[in-house]
């Protein structure tokens, strides 16, 4: 039978049972979206599109008994135990399997005008999910945020048809259970999952209170928690293109639910539905499709945070988990192409990070004096104005950090996209040709937010003094408040203000580590870094308590950090860190030589004094300096070269 005609036969099928479709609109094929609406005539807006009847709408409903608006027309009943094991906590599986007797009785079926020009089970282009797709085509999706969920999808629908037949074995009255093959079963779940709309959305209270009696309130729980949905024939034609111009509506007291348009519609258009605020994985797993805009391009990023970093998150009142939903979507954040770009003045240009995702990076990479921060202030919520002050913030040094991971977790991403698209070759079908297009996609993605962390990670680097210095690319913002300073641009610092001092610590390094002045950073760095920083920090030490208000005065935006980092670790002093030092043993010769030594310079001979009246002389400033190094230092590549590098905030002083 030609396609038209079923498709006319299918609009006479729900007109004669209350189904209407507005006598502007037609439906049509189109060879992208398949069967579609389209406005025959101008539509005028908030014309109800459809109308669909509640008696020609299936689910669930259709198959539990005692029901008048949501009949089973003549269907077998299931098996009593079957309805009972499923239906409150699994109805879905009872809807899918009705959806199959359906298909099974064939002409015999209410719904078989309806079921008919639905994709087949034998006609998986149609089908289109990649689900469906053969492996040769799966292939190109591996490595993408489109893969496990195809895979967790097939595993879901095989223990949930199980679970059906063995409920359904068992009934003498079904003996035909092994009709209901694991293929069909794919396939009514493909038909649900592609076309059917939420309960709560479509199925009216006043419907259900007076139908199912005593059952009406299990039933009704089910209906409001969305645990199965509802085929609306003729209404679900409607395809998506990402642009909501419509309205949903339940109309209980004449036995509807409708689709209407918001905005006029010109004869000769195609009439889209709107499936939600949809990435492109979602609508590639989900329908078998991808829209053409970068808005929809969303690459989900999965945190694995320790059971303290959640805990800390948690105590964030910006964190607005819901327990019970979805407890994996917790720390699954969606990265967007945004406008990382084309940033506006004074912002980092990370807008388009999902909110929460620097937040738990930070609970993630917190150190003691973060961590109490965060706990002292639960209502400090970084991301809401992520603009330059965050760098000010009390996180700063947690922040660096969390851009830092991120970069790198962003980078691995893109190294897993390309090793697992190796070898694809070029596609030789719809399916491959839209997969590959979408691992494009991805890629770009993630390509423009690496670029990003990157360039604030290179850009904090620039940092090279406590002295108003502001790199030249945050020229504009003025006050860059923080940074993070190398061990080569310290030393500079240190010479180019303690020339001196500068010259007697580093001939004191030379001789240790053999190697000549000017010593080359880029070489020590590689094994010496926190060897050097705890070196240096001590050395800053000496010199503020050698000349006291005079060094405050003279390094003002610095005094900031050094007397932050007093205060902030004398709660860390209580607990004795500093009794021990915080190094590997591999270095504690090297740092002990040196520190002595520096100690020993005739330029601190006044620090000396006030050293070696404490009874542990130089070892307790020693051990703050290892905690100083150990916690406010961050570790970044830059140039091809991995260093810990320190984070220092000049702005905010106590
Ligand atoms: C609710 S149904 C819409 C009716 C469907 N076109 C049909 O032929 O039965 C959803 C399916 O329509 C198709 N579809 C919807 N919007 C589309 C789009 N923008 N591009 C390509 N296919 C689309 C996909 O196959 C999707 O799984």
């Amino acid at each position: 039978m030609p396609k038209q005609l079923r498709i006319d036969e299918l609009l006479e099928w729900g007109r004669s049972h209350h189904t209407i479709l507005h006598p502007s609109v037609e439906v049509y094929r189109d060879d992208v979206t398949g069967l579609s609406f389209r406005a025959k005539e101008d539509v005028p807006p908030g014309a109800k599109l459809v109308s669909c009847a509640y008696q020609t709408t299936l689910s669930f409903l259709n198959a539990i008994p005692y029901s008048f608006l949501f009949e089973s027309h003549g269907s077998k009943p299931f098996p009593l135990e079957f309805i009972s094991q499923l239906a409150l906590e699994d109805p879905h599986i009872i809807g899918h399997f009705f959806l199959m007797q359906q298909y099974l009785m064939g002409k015999r079926s209410f719904w078989w005008k309806y079921i008919r020009l639905l994709p087949q089970p034998d006609q998986p282009d149609l089908l289109a999910i990649p689900i469906w797709w053969p492996e040769a085509d799966r292939r190109f999706l591996w490595g993408t945020n489109a893969e496990p969920p195809v895979e967790i999808r097939r595993k879901l629908w095989m223990i949930e048809r199980a679970k059906g037949i063995k409920l359904l074995e068992s009934s003498p009255e079904h003996q035909d259970w092994d009709e209901y093959t694991q293929k069909l079963y794919f396939w009514a779940a493909t038909i649900f999952g592609t076309r059917s709309f939420r309960a709560s959305l479509t199925v009216p209270e006043e419907g259900l209170v007076e139908q199912y009696k005593g059952n009406h309130k299990a039933i009704w729980e089910c209906v409001t928690q969305d645990r199965f949905s509802v085929l609306l024939p003729i209404l679900d034609i409607g395809n998506h293109d990402g642009v909501n111009r419509v309205e949903w509506s339940k109309h209980p007291d004449t036995g509807h639910f409708a689709l209407s348009t918001c905005k006029a519609v010109e004869k000769g258009e195609q009439i889209f539905n709107y499936y939600g605020d949809k990435s492109n994985s979602e609508l590639l797993v989900g329908y078998g499709f991808t829209l053409d805009s970068p808005s929809q391009d969303v690459v989900n990023l999965k945190l694995v945070p320790s059971a303290e970093a959640i805990r800390l998150r948690r105590s964030q009142s910006c964190h607005n988990h819901r327990p019970t939903s979805h407890p994996e979507e917790e720390f699954m954040f969606g990265v967007r192409t945004g406008s990382l770009v084309e940033r506006a003045k004074g912002s980092l240009g990370l807008e388009s990070l999902p909110h929460g995702l620097l937040e738990a990076l930070i609970c993630m990479v917190a150190n003691n004096r973060e961590r109490r921060f965060i706990e002292q202030n639960p209502q400090y919520c970084l991301q809401v104005d992520l603009d330059f002050d965050s760098f000010a913030g009390p996180l700063y040094r947690a922040f660096f950090s969390a851009i830092r991971i991120l970069y790198i977790k962003i980078r691995l991403e893109m190294e897993r996209l390309h090793d697992t698209g190796e070898g694809l070759g070029s596609p030789s079908n719809h399916n491959q040709t839209m997969a590959l297009k979408y691992r494009t996609q991805q890629n770009s993605v993630l390509m423009k937010a690496s670029s990003r962390l990157s360039q604030i990670l290179e850009d904090a680097l620039l940092f090279k003094s406590f002295d108003a210095q502001v790199p030249e690319t945050f020229q504009n913002d003025q006050n860059f408040p923080a940074g993070l300073l190398t061990l080569m641009h310290a030393f500079s610092w240190l010479q180019a203000q303690y020339s001196g001092v500068h010259d007697s610590v580093v001939s004191i390094i030379s001789e240790d580590q053999e190697e000549d002045l000017p010593l080359d950073w880029r070489l020590l760095i590689v094994d010496w870094d926190n060897t050097y920083w705890c070196v240096w920090i001590y050395t800053i030490w000496l010199l503020w308590a050698r000349d006291g208000q005079a060094f405050q005065e003279r390094h003002p935006a610095f005094r900031t950090w050094l007397d932050e980092m007093r205060m902030a670790y004398s709660k860390d002093q209580q607990d004795g860190a500093y009794d021990i030092l915080h190094a590997s043993p591999s270095e504690v010769e090297t740092i002990n030589l040196t520190v002595e030594a520096i100690t020993n310079l005739p330029q601190f001979k006044s620090a000396r004094d006030i050293l070696m009246s404490h009874e542990k002389g130089w070892e307790p400033l020693r051990n703050f300096a290892s905690f100083v190094a150990k916690e406010e230092t961050v570790a970044v590549t830059s140039g091809g070269l991995e260093q810990r590098v320190l984070a220092i905030n000049k702005t905010r002083g106590p």
